[in-house]
């Protein structure tokens, strides 16, 4: 496994705890790990806007595990996944999930594959498509996971056959998401919000889970 900053061990640590989350060395390495290759590879590839290995713990795994006691899964898309977020993260705290990212940018899909292979990962598969034009899974996925993808409405619009019957979708979003509530198609109402403090951030996250209705 590729080698990362020791530095950053104790402040993951402690952020996983005050998410309340037991997680096991080999996991908090391969986590670290995931920033390495973030770091790494942001120079060529510009992956994140997030440049400091310290923030990334923050900004990009914690805030990611922050969402973990919501997803079920077996089967998790994230659309518009980028570098893996928060795919790549849930899937090596929870690896009974079965992990499906996507991207419609080749840079960050190549990105995905590098990074499931370094680690050593079994349950991903990176996907280079636009969402739109992919071509669901028989049975579809337990739940449709983004962040900073698209407002709520162009999300369950772009991804509307994607979730099995049953299915959910979870969006990561920011505090104002009232606005976006309101324009929801007929038919997918939100079923929960949840406000979820991210260890060393600012402002919380909103976790919005949606979910198919009768229409009106
Ligand atoms: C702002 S980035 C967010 C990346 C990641 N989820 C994160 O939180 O760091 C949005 C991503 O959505 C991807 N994207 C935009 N439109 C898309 C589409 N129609 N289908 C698939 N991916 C798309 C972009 O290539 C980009 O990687």
């Amino acid at each position: 496994m590729t080698a990362h900053d020791t530095t950053l061990a104790a402040p993951l640590e402690r952020g996983l705890t005050e998410l309340g989350l037991e997680v096991d060395e080999a996991r908090r390495e391969r986590l670290l790990a995931l920033v390495g290759l973030l770091h790494k590879w942001n120079r060529a590839y510009n992956l994140t806007a997030v440049r400091e290995p310290r923030e990334m713990v923050a900004r990009h795994l914690l805030d990611s595990a922050a969402v973990l006691p919501h997803v079920r899964g077996p089967r998790l898309l994230d659309v518009g996944a980028g570098p893996g977020l928060p795919g790549l993260v849930l899937a090596i705290l929870a690896p009974e999930l079965d992990v499906t990212l996507l991207d419609s940018n080749g840079k960050k899909v190549r990105f995905q594959r590098q990074a499931v292979m370094e680690l050593g990962l079994t349950n991903v598969t990176p996907v280079q498509t636009r969402v739109e034009a992919f071509a669901v899974p028989e049975g579809g996925f337990d739940q449709v996971i983004s962040r900073a993808f698209a407002s709520l409405e162009d999300f369950v619009a772009l991804s509307a056959s994607l979730p099995a019957r049953g299915g959910q979708w979870l969006a990561m979003k920011g505090p104002a998401v009232e606005d976006e509530l309101a324009g929801l198609p007929s038919g997918v109402a939100a079923v929960a919000c949840h406000d979820l403090a991210v260890p060393f951030t600012e402002g919380s996250r909103r976790l919005v889970i949606l979910e198919r209705v009768p229409a009106a």
